[in-house]
Formats: C-alpha cells, structure tokens, sequence
C-alpha cells in the first residue's frame, strides 16, 4: 500500500504524482490540515521537555554517557509515587502528536460536546503556541508521557506510533545516544561526527554482557550474536540495512572490530592492525565519491569470522560481490572514480612517477580520470597513498605486487587519456584516438602497441570461442575493457596469507554490507539512476525481504504451528513487488526461448532477452516491462509500484514499499547483458605481459569468463575441520557464484545475490537498521542539502524528519515492532525448557527419581510452571514449545511474590530474581 502522508524529496516527479493520483485517486503528499493555518508549526520545537539530564558528553567520555543512559532508563522503570501522579495526569489531559507535512507537534485534545464536530474530527489544541485546530482524527497520534522520550528500546513504548517513534529517535540523537533498540533489531542514526562512541574502553563495557544488561549499541549486537553463537553453537549473521551514506560500512568495521578484539583470535594472529589494512585496501580500491556520499562503497562484502572451541576467532575471509567496474570508465558526472586513481595520481614519488609517465598528465580522460584540482585534497590522497602501501605491507603484499598493481592502474589511467575514435575503419574496427598515450599504456602493460589495441578493439577473445546463444555481437565502444584490471585487483590475491591459522573452527558468524539505497533524487541530481544503482537498490530491497521474512511470514508460521492466535491483520505480509519487477524469473526458465512471450518476467531476464531480438531496444525492454508489471491508464490495477517516466527511456520504481520513488534512465542498459570479449582479453594480455610481477598476478587468472565476486581474502585455516567448517557456511554462495559464470551479466545479478541471501538464511540473523539523518552527501561537510521539518536553532541536532519518516516506512519497523510486542518472540521446545529450568523444582526430580523418562514433555513443562506458580499470562503453552509474552524482556512472571522470576529463554542463565 502507498501510504496516504508521503512526503518529499522521496515522492515521485510532479508527473508521476498526476499519474499516481489518477491510479490511487488520491495525492501522496501530505497535505497540511485546511484547519491548520499559516504558519505551518514547522518543528516539533515545543515538545515534551528533554528526560533529566545524563551524565557525560560523548567527546569526554562515552562510556559514562552510556552508563549513565542505560541506568536513567532502567530507572524509568521504576517510578516514585510523583512521577507516576504526573504520568496520571499527562494521560488524563490526552496529549497527541500532530502530524504534519513537516514533522509533528505536541498538542492536547480539547474535550468537546458530542456532536459538536464532523465525524473523524477532533479539536486540539498547539502546545508550543496554544493554537487551536480541528483536525483529521487520522492525523493525530497519541504522545508517550516525557519519561519515555529517551527509551532505549522502541518496543518499550507505551504508545507505539509512528510520531513517538521517531520523537524518542530524535530526542535520543540530540542526546547523542544514536544507537537504539527496536525489539530484538538495531536502529543507528548516523550521528555524522567523529565517532567517539567507539573505543577499547566503550568495548569492554560490553563484553560477556547480556543484550537486556547493556545500553543499546552496536556493540551489544557484536556482543548478542557472538554469545548466542557460543551458546547454541549456530551459525549467526549480522545484516546492515540503510541508504547509501547511513553508515552501514562504519558499523561494519565497528563490530568486526569489536568481535575480533573482544573474541581473540586463535595465536593471536588477527590483530587490529591487520583489519584496518584489510579496510583500508578495500576502501581505496573498492569506493569513491559519489552525490550521496563521499567514500561510498561500490560493492558489496560479506565479512566471515570463523570461531573455535574456544570462542576464539580461528579464521576469516571477506568476500566481494558486484563490484561497480564500469565506474572506471563511465559513470554519473560529478562523481569520481575509484579512490585509488587519485591516491597514486597524488601519492606517487618520483621514481613511480616516472615508471608510471606520470610526470606530465593528460587534461582529458575518456575516462574522466583527472587530478583533483584542491591542494587539500591532493593532500589527503597522498596521505591515503602512503596509507595504502602500509596496509599492502602489514597484509604481505609484496614490493614488487604492489609495483604491479601501480603499473596496471597506470596504464588504465593512459587508455582514458587515449581514448576511442568514435567510427570504425573499413571494417568496422575502432582504434585509440591517441596512439602515444595508448603507447604509454602498453608500455606499462608490458605487451606491444598492437597487442593492446587488437584486444580492446578486436571483438574476439584471445584463444577463445564464445557460442552462447544469447550474446549478441558486442559493442561497447572499448569501455568495458579497463574494467578488468579492477576487477582482478579486488580479486586477487591480495590478502592470501595475512590472517590464517590452522585452528578448527566450529561456528561462523557473517557480517553483510552492501551499498545502500541510491536515489539521485535525494542528493537533489536531476539524472535518472543508472544501472549499477539499480542493481545496488535490488540487493538492499532483497535483503530487506529478507527482513520481512524473518520478521513476519516465519513468525507467523510459527504461530500457526503453535496454534497462537494474534490480533495483527493490519501487517502487510506482501514481499516486494518492486524486486519480482527486477528479478522474477520465468517459469519456463529450463526450456527458455528468446522470443517475446506473455509471461511475466522481471527486468534482468527481459534485458537479456531484448539485448538479442532483432530490433530489441531500450524502449521495446521497456514496453514489455510495463505490459508485464506496470498499471494500464487510468486503470486502478492495485498496487503497481512501476510507472513511466516522462521520456520512453524512464521508469520510476517504488523501492521500499512505494517509499522510495527512484527514476532510472534505461538508455544504454542493453549493452550490459552483451558479451564483453575485451574482458576476458584484458586478463589473457595481462597475463602473458612481458613484466614478470604483472604475469605472475594474474597466471591462471584468465578463466574466459568475466566473474563478479572474488574471496580476496580465502584465508580460511588449513587443518581439514577448519576448511570444511569454514566452508559449509559459504558453500551455497561458491556454488552460486559457479552458476554465475554461465550466464550472462544481467543474470550474474540476480544469482549472487540469491547465493548471498542462501548463505545468511542457514543462519541466525540480527539486523541493523542504519539511518540517514540528512539528505546531504555525507563524510565530506557541507551545507545539508535538504533540511526538513527541523529549525536549525533547535536544541537537538538537525534531523530531516520527512526522510526519518520514509526509512522508517520503508523499513518496516513499526511492524516489526507491533509484532514483537504482541507476539512470543521468545520460545524454548519443551524437551529444553525442563532441561534447563527443572533445578528450580527439585521436589518434582525428587518426585519422579532422576533419571525417570519423560512421555509427555508438554505435561512435564505443564507441571514444572504450576510448580512454580508462574502467571499463566506471562507464557503461553504451544504444542511443541513454551513461549513467554513478549511485554518488553522474555520472562514469565511470578505470581505472587513481589519479585517476578525471570526465566530467560534465549540466555544462557537460569534464572534471575528481578525487581518489581
Ligand atoms: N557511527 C558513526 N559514527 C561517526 N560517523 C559515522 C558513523 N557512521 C557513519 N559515519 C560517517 O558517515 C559517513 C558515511 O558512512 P558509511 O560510508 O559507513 O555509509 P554507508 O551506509 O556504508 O554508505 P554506502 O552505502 O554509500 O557505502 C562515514 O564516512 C562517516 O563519516
């Protein structure tokens, strides 16, 4: 469902809104209440005022600010007879929330005479200004009294709403406190500062800590999966979602840090050192600077930490996937190309510089390639330069690789400088536009000026056939061709060796980061997004999916089997729509033909299909596309979550559930699903270089098939146990990866991340929600370029709460969370339930004897909670498993006593006395 309060940036273009309209007959904008007159209350400024003050600034010392939160909040819990007199009193005078196009405010419903109104409105009253309005009853949502403005779990709200969410967000991240739990999931505000939330001291706070003992954190999700890996010796993942620049690689570095700190590593042999040189080559040649943010990752990684008996870390490996190549040669004006070029351009000494001819650099690129302009940048990327050849160091990369990998990235740099006459020869054959600068690059490359350039532009592999039925003759104008070298940089073997040990490893724990949500849109570029984005906003929306499925449709499955009934028929179970338009297979797939049929299949599969009809096109792709997943004119079909653009080239897709309009430009698309033989070239000339450190890089390399994932770092242990261990959790996705080198590009898309997602599915997953909390390019300052809903003077930090608002819908979080409460997230099968909680009733051993043979497993449970005298209400009995109601912390309570006995299912203790 579209919700009815969508607010901008993130709705469709003015035209799509007309045509949005016509669909679902009304507009998606928030309109301000009529009643509501100008001035708008632009900022919830005259809010519930801030919870006392807590102790400790971030910058002095972050640990006492975390103390001193957790225990302001668990003390919140515990009220004085004064503070429960206020809370009467705030729920007599019924405060709300108005919600507005540009935020929420705090108001307080006037009690009126019955009949006095229109049905569906209500009279409040402003508080900031006293203002009185008669509203929507749709746009008001009840306000938690001030004690829960700074929770630390959502899921503790007493009302839980959209406006009380983001109003404890907000009042959290004006605190600096912008970690926050929701229910059994993670939300991250990105706090844009120096993160000095982060560090040995904050570490220790957490470790061997239980989650419901610690203040929420990052760390404390290190800290979670980590014990529960010990614990139930299951596989775990952790998951990052969020929008590009949200600060999902940030908090990847942050728990790989803490778990390898934390954990120890088997002879020690994973050092900090070791890690930050392992991120710090990714970074340089693996992100750049994009609209949405200055260092964006532009691949995705997943993290693999392999633990032994011990709990120490035994082994690890990172493995990449979809790595932006292109972005080398082409890619959105304004945006950089991969951090690296400008680090060497900026870094090199005199002697590289020399090698590389880079004494005298070119004022054009093909590629774009040039020097930065800003003495301050070059500065940094000098910096970075001496950096990067540190990390090569510390991970035993040698003189001579590092050499290897200067001169290819040196030469690629030439081949942008001599670029493509735009028509062909008599043949047809293109050639460099500038021969001395290709000269250059061969030089480099160590191979002749006609080996590079037959190639690039000769359209057959090196010393080898490719008859696939599906390829088309390829034409990429030699773009496509440099692409490889990155590719084989990221694919190397960069890292072999640095972080192994020969230890067994029994469990492994996954961390996932991708690039997140992009939306030119959002960083206010007026160009439809390409399509290495769309691919990019495919894997987040999958593995939001992936959210949505372990959250709603395996609980709920769960519930059925265990015969619990829930009122929750309000929650979307729908998955997305906008990812079968992207990815959804045909039926047919054994028996597939090319020609044109009526079944519906997704855009990767009709890309690959088009690429090879005669006359196929961009526009005619489209055409299908929209026959198969769009709304007919004028025509309510539902749903539909794909729409024209204005121009036959453009389409507008509702990522996120319709919360995230993005407007892509599909003009040129075809030619990523046609064969590419200059990349497979590029790998056979590199190999058979006249430059021995080149050859060597790359021997055995040159597969014939052009592969979009790499473990750069296969560093698993070398005892069999370990190899096989480490490698049952990455099977499904080597497996993937295998069938991914039969198809062509567009399909490779869909297959890796399908092999992603199999891989984090075996495991026990935790996400980490991260959010934007400003539409500006982040890492790099600035002005915001959008700031909404939000006073600049205001005393919290500055927060976009339309773009909060859209995450959070997007995200699916409020569900989630509704879910939680209502449901029994915590769950034990009986067999285990006794096993665990029988010493709390010795009389029944007793009873039985020791060692007597249980028949009925639900009737011993049954006996051991009366045993117990435990309120039926805190638990409900399944048919296989017992489960305790979900409230806020997994216990069943006592009855009478006046301490509750926490049982808590999902740790590893048996039981605490807790405090009423
Ligand atoms: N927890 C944090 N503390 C301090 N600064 C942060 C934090 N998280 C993110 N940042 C800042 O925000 C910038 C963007 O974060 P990051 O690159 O991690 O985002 P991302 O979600 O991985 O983006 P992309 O999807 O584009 O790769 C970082 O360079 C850093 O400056």
């Amino acid at each position: 469902m579209i919700p009815d309060r969508f607010e901008a940036p993130l709705s469709p273009t003015e035209e799509a809104q007309r045509r949005l309209m016509r669909i679902f007959g009304a507009p998606l904008t928030v309109s301000v209440p009529a009643s509501v007159q100008a001035p708008v209350p632009a900022a919830p400024q005259n809010q519930s005022p801030l919870p006392g003050p807590i102790q400790g600034s971030v910058e002095e010392d972050p640990v006492a600010l975390l103390q001193a939160s957790h225990a302001a909040a668990q003390q919140s819990q515990v009220k004085t007879e004064e503070q429960i007199a206020a809370e009467q009193a705030w729920y007599g005078s019924e405060k709300v929330w108005l919600v507005h196009k540009d935020g929420f405010s705090l108001a307080t419903v006037v009690k009126t005479e019955a009949g006095s109104l229109p049905e569906g409105k209500v009279k409040i009253k402003l508080e900031h200004d006293g203002t009185l309005l008669e509203v929507d009853e749709d746009d008001i949502e009840k306000a938690n009294p001030p004690s829960y403005n700074r929770s630390e779990d959502l899921a503790s709200l007493l009302y839980l709403n959209e406006s009380s969410v983001m109003n404890c967000l907000r009042q959290r991240y004006g605190g600096n406190l912008n970690h926050t739990y929701a229910g059994p999931n993670m939300v991250v505000i990105n706090p844009l500062s120096t993160p000095s939330m982060y560090s040995e001291k904050v570490m220790h706070m957490f470790k061997g800590c239980r989650r419901e003992d610690s203040a929420p954190h990052v760390y404390s999700v290190a800290q979670s999966a980590y014990r529960n890996l010990l614990t139930t010796r299951q596989d775990q993942s952790i998951v990052l979602l969020g929008k590009s620049g949200s600060g999902k690689t940030t908090n990847c570095q942050h728990l790989v840090q803490y778990l390898v700190s934390i954990a120890g590593s088997t002879g020690k042999i994973f050092s900090a050192e070791k890690w930050q040189a392992v991120y710090t080559i990714l970074e340089a040649f693996g992100n750049s600077s994009t609209s949405m943010n200055t260092n964006a990752s532009r691949f995705s990684h997943v993290v693999s930490l392999d633990f032994d008996q011990a709990g120490q870390v035994a082994s690890a490996s990172i493995q990449t996937m979809l790595l932006e190549k292109l972005r080398v040669s082409k890619r959105p004006e304004a945006e950089s190309t991969f951090n690296v070029f400008y680090y060497m351009m900026a870094g090199a000494d005199s002697s590289l510089r020399t090698e590389l001819h880079f004494n005298h650099l070119a004022q054009n690129s093909a590629f774009g390639i040039l020097p930065q302009s800003k003495p301050e940048d070059k500065q940094r990327a000098s910096q970075q330069f001496t950096k990067l050849q540190a990390a090569m160091k510390v991970l035993g990369i040698s003189g001579e690789e590092q050499k290897a990998l200067w001169l290819i990235l040196g030469a690629v740099y030439h081949l942008g400088a001599a670029g493509a006459t735009k028509d062909g020869d008599e043949a047809g054959r293109r050639q460099f536009a500038r021969h001395e600068w290709a000269q250059k690059a061969a030089y480099l490359l160590g191979c002749t000026l006609e080996e590079l350039s037959s190639s690039i532009f000769k359209h057959q592999a090196k010393g080898m056939q490719h008859s696939t039925s599906f390829r088309g003759k390829a034409d990429d104008g030699g773009q496509g061709d440099n692409s490889v070298c990155e590719d084989q940089f990221i694919e190397a073997h960069l890292y072999r060796g640095a972080l192994k040990s020969s230890q067994h490893s029994l469990c492994s724990l996954l961390i996932v980061d991708t690039p997140g949500f992009q939306n030119p849109r959002i960083a206010q570029q007026q160009r439809g997004a390409t399509f290495e984005e769309l691919c990019h906003n495919y894997t987040q929306e999958r593995l939001q999916t992936l959210f949505h499925e372990r959250t709603f449709v395996q609980e709920m499955e769960r519930y059925k089997e265990e015969n619990i009934e829930l009122a929750l028929d309000d929650i979307e179970s729908s998955t997305s729509l906008s990812v079968a338009a992207i990815d959804q297979a045909s039926t047919q797939a054994l028996v597939r033909t090319l020609a044109r049929t009526d079944e519906a299949r997704g855009l990767l599969w009709l890309m690959e299909e088009e690429a090879v009809q005669p006359g196929g096109t961009e526009e005619t792709m489209l055409e299908r596309l929209f026959s198969y997943y769009g709304s007919a004119q004028g025509e309510n079909k539902g749903a539909s979550l794909l729409l024209r653009g204005e121009k036959p080239h453009l389409f507008l897709l509702g990522h996120s559930h319709g919360t995230d309009w993005v407007e892509y430009n599909a003009q040129g698309w075809l030619s990523h699903a046609k064969h590419n033989p200059a990349a497979q070239n590029a790998a056979a000339l590199l190999q058979d270089s006249q430059k021995k450190n080149i050859s060597g890089l790359f021997m055995g390399r040159a597969s014939g098939a052009t592969v979009l994932s790499g473990s750069i770092a296969g560093l698993e242990g070398s005892s069999q146990l370990a190899l096989r261990r480490a490698t049952s959790m990455r099977k499904t996705f080597t497996t993937g990866v295998a069938a991914v080198k039969k198809k062509s590009l567009c399909i490779q898309v869909k297959l890796q991340v399908d092999a992603l997602i199999d891989m984090v599915r075996r495991s026990r997953v935790h996400f980490v929600h991260c959010l934007l909390p400003r539409a500006e390019a982040v890492g790099g300052g600035g002005e915001p370029r959008v700031t909404h809903g939000e006073s600049p003077d205001s005393d919290l930090m500055t927060l976009d709460v339309g773009l909060l608002r859209a995450q959070l819908r997007g995200s699916k979080l409020l569900d989630a969370l509704r879910i939680y409460r209502q449901g029994y997230p915590d769950h034990m099968v009986f067999s285990e339930f006794r096993r665990r909680f029988d010493v709390l009733a010795p009389h029944l051993t007793k009873k039985h004897g020791r060692h007597y043979i249980v028949t009925d497993e639900k009737r011993a449970v049954e006996e051991l909670l009366e045993s117990l005298d435990l309120e039926k209400s805190s638990h409900h009995m399944g048919l296989s498993r017992v489960s305790a109601v979900a409230s806020h912390t997994p216990f069943i309570r006592h009855k009478r006593t006046k301490h509750s006995l926490t049982l808590l299912l999902s740790s590893d203790l048996l039981y605490t006395l807790y405090p009423l």
